[in-house]
């Protein structure tokens, strides 16, 4: 039989979206999947956390938070400017501080605190769960390996963050008053934060995704990210609702 009739021809590559339609994409990726409408957060905004569980939480969520200066310096090493590498800087000593005392990270173990845990419990680390490490190491790892675009997309959860954060205060203040207002000062400082870096990131991501592959690359590493958050909580939910170990 002739070969002759058989195309062998590569299908030809999709056009890219437009940027307004690559970007309504990447938006509904975190109205579909992010982590506020996940069981657990839901149940926090309605008061329903036992004080074992919010302490829980906070543990497990430390240490996420002490890892994300860790991926943003393997994302910083990867970009090529000095204009980016500054802005990603800036990143880290958001959560580092410029010295000691100072910071999201101080910010967060002064929310531990105000939770009745000492800051030394929480740097320790020996009561975070399991499944918390994998999947905050699936994160490190992720930016680690994978291209800028890629890293950078998956920071894009903060696209959603802000409106959580006053979602949270709000049920904080409410439901949970034996938790000192002052506690609250990490998620405050985020509403702002999180509304610029998810800006300059979208930026970085719609001026580099050129080709449709690289825009359906950086709608999987979103979905990757909300899946990390996803199963950090499923796995402090899945805990029970007594005092951390
Ligand atoms: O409390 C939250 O729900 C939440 C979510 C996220 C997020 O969407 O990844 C971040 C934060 N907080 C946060 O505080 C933060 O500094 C942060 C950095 C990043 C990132 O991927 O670069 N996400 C988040």
């Amino acid at each position: 039989m002739s070969t002759a009739a058989v195309s062998t021809s590569p299908a030809p590559p999709e056009e890219p979206w437009s940027p307004a339609e690559f970007e309504a994409r990447l938006r509904a990726v975190g109205e579909q999947r992010y982590h506020h409408l996940h069981p657990f957060n839901i149940r926090m905004h309605d008061g329903d956390l036992s004080p074992g569980e919010l302490r829980r939480w906070i543990v497990n969520r430390f240490h996420y938070q002490r890892h994300i200066p860790v991926k943003d310096a393997l994302i910083t090493a990867k970009l090529p400017t000095s204009e980016l590498r500054r802005m990603w800087l800036r990143r880290i000593q958001d959560h580092d501080g410029a010295q000691t005392g100072e910071g999201g990270i101080e910010r967060w173990l002064r929310l531990g605190e105000a939770a009745g845990l000492d800051r030394e419990t929480l740097l320790r680390a020996d009561s975070v769960l399991p499944g918390v490490r994998l999947a905050v190491d699936g994160y490190v790892n992720f930016c680690r390996l994978r291209p800028p675009l890629e890293a950078v997309a998956a920071s894009l959860t903060e696209l959603s963050a802000p409106d959580l954060m006053r979602t949270r205060i709000d049920a904080f203040e409410r439901h949970y008053p034996w938790i000192d207002a002052d506690g609250l000062a990490y998620f405050r400082t985020r509403v702002s934060q999180g509304r610029r870096d998810s800006r300059e990131a979208l930026d970085l991501v719609l001026r580099w995704a050129r080709t449709h592959d690289d825009q359906e690359r950086a709608v999987a590493a979103l979905r990757f990210k909300c899946d990390v958050l996803w199963s950090l909580l499923d796995t402090v939910d899945g805990a029970g609702r007594g005092e951390p170990a």
